[in-house]
């Protein structure tokens, strides 16, 4: 057990062995290039070892451990050892013990499950408490003596003022969460969770923890998290590479299927009927519906012979390869090779010595006659031909699958001429993915993790299953935050579309970020929203809530976030989308300075972001901007850290009025 001393002793042995660590890198970038055996090894050593070498140059000046654990003697595998926890292993000396190992590594576990009852051979739990890069104090917990308790740093953690972008936890996971971020690669899991559980924050732990455990399986497949908009994105991207993982692609569904510009948009019927379930049927017709069948027999000349594959043959080729349910583009060949393997046979019978080249010409041959029967698509061809409405003939691939109103919603009122001058809208991409699905199997992850998954459409769902084919998903969300036309009702009808039916559904309950009196506040509005999810307590009794009445919006505005400056962390004014430049202008004039400190945002995009002190400018034109605008309204309520100022001029929406809650 070491002192405040010791232990900075032991910080000084740490940095040490980092900058060994990172010059031992960079000397074998250069020996790494020269010693691989061919060129494709050195590539991937190099790539390696570069990787490496960028990870620990990266490694910021910060703690190099965050905690300690103290076997005590009834530990069978660690007996009477010490371990310092950190975000990432740190090497020791001349190649003994590490000197901090990682906190993903199996003994470190105990750090975030041992308590007093179970304290799995852990005698003390030391938690360090830094000011930047100094280590200032410890807490310990001496479990073997059955004390157990959270103590001030963890609170001080968990409380401590939000400034910039979002931070690791990985000193403070809790049990609950520990059980997701540990989950096996094989598993699926899907986390219900209300505003500031710590959902985004388990997904992103949990993708640096498969990385750890899974290196090899993931190498090859990789891990994606997909997050709802840019400035989400921005707002969580720096998590991963704190953890020493920084090769984790990080996008926007949109962003990942984005094939063509979007330059229309739908209106909601539209929108609601192309994000339906039922168009992956009205596809998958629309493409095989270019497949013909055969009528005549194929012929292709060949010096003096010709050779014939037959219509009965030709049906047979064409029928196995529908049935054999492939891609198109793979059935599309597997008719090729048939047929040319049919011609061969012939030809072989005759004598003729099937050389490559007589193979490459007869398959040139037979090409043309081939694509009139299973013709090459791009799927712009096909949705285009969708939009366009039936054909001239009556033939309909959307006809006993969506009623005559969805049809016409779909159908574009003013088909463009062709092809090229099409302008799609947001659904149609989502749309033009689906088929390029049907075409040929897309990239594949090993892991997908998707936040704010409420939010998808059953199509959008479908894009993701089939990145996660083969892989596993950590599905993250809350349904009373769905703000879609199409969010989610249920998560087990959500995990069928996204291909893991009877994915474990889990709940997380101890909020961390939102206070118990914004938690009251939120939850009137929440019986509102009908959403079937459990209760949730707020791990904070402190915080504020105030509801103000005003005269003129902007000037009660102006007058809350004045205030607010008079305390520590971020500021964000929420309003509705087009009310917020308004406010935004408002606020310069009187000379605050938007970007610092403070920011003015439209509701449409705070999902998952979070402020010290929120402002909630006007909740009754947030709740009338959208027809869910009262999950929306419950999305800008539970950003607030700390305190939630909600300033109106005109009266409240009545799911949010509350006889004491006006002011
Ligand atoms: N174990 C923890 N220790 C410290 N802080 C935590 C812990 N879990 C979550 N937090 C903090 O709580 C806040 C909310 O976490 P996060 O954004 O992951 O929640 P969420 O469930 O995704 O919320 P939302 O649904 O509102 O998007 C963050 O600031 C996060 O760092």
């Amino acid at each position: 057990m070491g002192t405040l001393d010791e232990e900075r002793a032991y910080v000084e042995r740490c940095r040490a062995g980092l900058r060994r660590m990172l010059e031992g890198a960079r000397d074998n970038v250069i020996v790494g290039e020269s010693v691989a055996g061919d060129r494709y090894s050195a590539e991937r050593l190099g790539r390696h070892l570069k990787s490496l070498a960028k990870e620990l140059s990266e490694e910021p000046e910060g703690p190099p451990f965050f905690g300690r654990l103290d076997f005590g003697q009834d530990s069978a595998e660690h007996r009477g050892r010490a371990y310092h926890i950190g975000r990432r292993h740190i090497a020791g000396e001349h190649g003994g013990p590490p000197v901090v190992v990682d906190w993903r590594a199996p003994v470190a576990r105990a750090f975030y499950r041992a308590g007093a009852r179970d304290p799995q051979g852990v005698a003390v739990r030391r938690r360090f408490g830094w000011s930047g890069t100094t280590l200032t104090s410890y807490e310990d917990e001496r479990l073997d003596q059955g004390e157990e308790g959270g103590g001030q740093l963890l609170a001080a953690e968990i409380e401590r003022p939000r400034v910039g972008p979002m931070r690791d936890i990985v000193a403070t996971i809790q049990p609950e969460q520990d059980d997701l971020v540990r989950a096996g690669l094989d598993v699926s899991v899907c986390v219900q969770g209300a505003p500031g559980t710590g959902k985004t924050a388990v997904g992103l732990h949990r993708a640096a923890y498969l990385l750890y455990a899974h290196r090899r399986r993931l190498e090859r497949g990789g891990v994606l998290v997909l997050g709802p908009n840019r400035a989400f994105l921005g707002y969580i991207s720096a998590v991963l590479p704190a953890l020493g993982e920084v090769d984790v692609e990080q996008t926007t569904l949109e962003r990942l299927l984005a094939t063509v510009p979007v330059t229309a948009a739908d209106g909601e019927e539209a929108a609601a009927v192309k994000h339906d379930a039922r168009m992956a049927e009205v596809l998958r017709r629309a493409l095989y519906g270019r497949v013909r069948e055969p009528v005549e027999p194929v012929a292709v000349a060949d010096g003096s012979y010709r050779w014939r594959v037959q219509v009965d043959e030709l049906r047979r080729i064409v029928e196995d390869a529908r049935r054999a349910s492939l891609p198109y583009g793979v059935g599309r060949e597997r008719v090729h090779a048939r047929a040319l393997a049919a011609v061969r046979r012939q030809a072989e019978a005759r004598g003729v010595n099937a050389t490559a080249a007589w193979t490459r010409k007869t398959a040139r041959a037979l090409a043309p006659a081939l694509d009139a029967l299973w013709p090459p698509v791009k799927p712009v061809e096909v949705l285009y031909e969708v939009l366009r409405g039936p054909a001239e003939d009556g033939a309909d691939p959307a006809r006993g699958v969506l009623t005559g109103a969805e049809r016409a919603a779909i159908t574009w009122a003013r088909p463009p001429r062709s092809v090229r001058s099409a302008r799609w809208t947001a659904a149609d991409v989502v749309l033009l993915d689906e088929i390029a699905g049907l075409v040929e199997r897309p990239r594949g992850y090993g892991h997908v993790i998707v936040d704010e998954a409420q939010d998808l459409s059953p199509m959008e769902c479908r894009a993701v299953a089939r990145r996660s084919e083969h892989g596993s998903l950590t599905v993250l969300g809350d349904l009373a935050q769905g703000t879609t036309l199409w969010a989610a009702a249920s998560w087990p009808e959500r995990m069928a579309l996204l291909g893991k039916p009877g994915g474990e559904v889990v709940a997380l309950t101890t909020g961390f970020r939102v206070p118990g009196a914004v938690v009251e506040l939120a939850n009137g509005l929440l019986e509102a929203l009908e959403v079937d999810v459990p209760p949730t307590r707020s791990y904070r009794p402190d915080g504020r809530v105030r509801v103000s009445a005003v005269e003129e919006l902007g000037k009660g505005v102006v007058a809350a976030v004045r205030e607010a400056y008079g305390f520590e962390g971020s500021i964000g004014v929420i309003a509705a989308d087009p009310g917020a430049g308004e406010l935004a202008a408002a606020l310069r004039d009187e000379g605050f300075d938007l970007g610092g400190r403070l920011s003015v945002v439209g509701a449409s995009l705070v999902k998952g972001l979070e402020y010290d002190h929120v402002v909630v400018a006007e909740p009754a034109a947030i709740a009338e901007g959208e027809r869910r605008g009262l999950n929306r309204l419950y999305v800008a309520l539970t950003r607030a850290v700390s305190r939630l100022d909600v300033v109106h001029a005109r009266p409240l929406p009545p799911q949010l009025a509350r006889p004491d809650a006006t002011g």
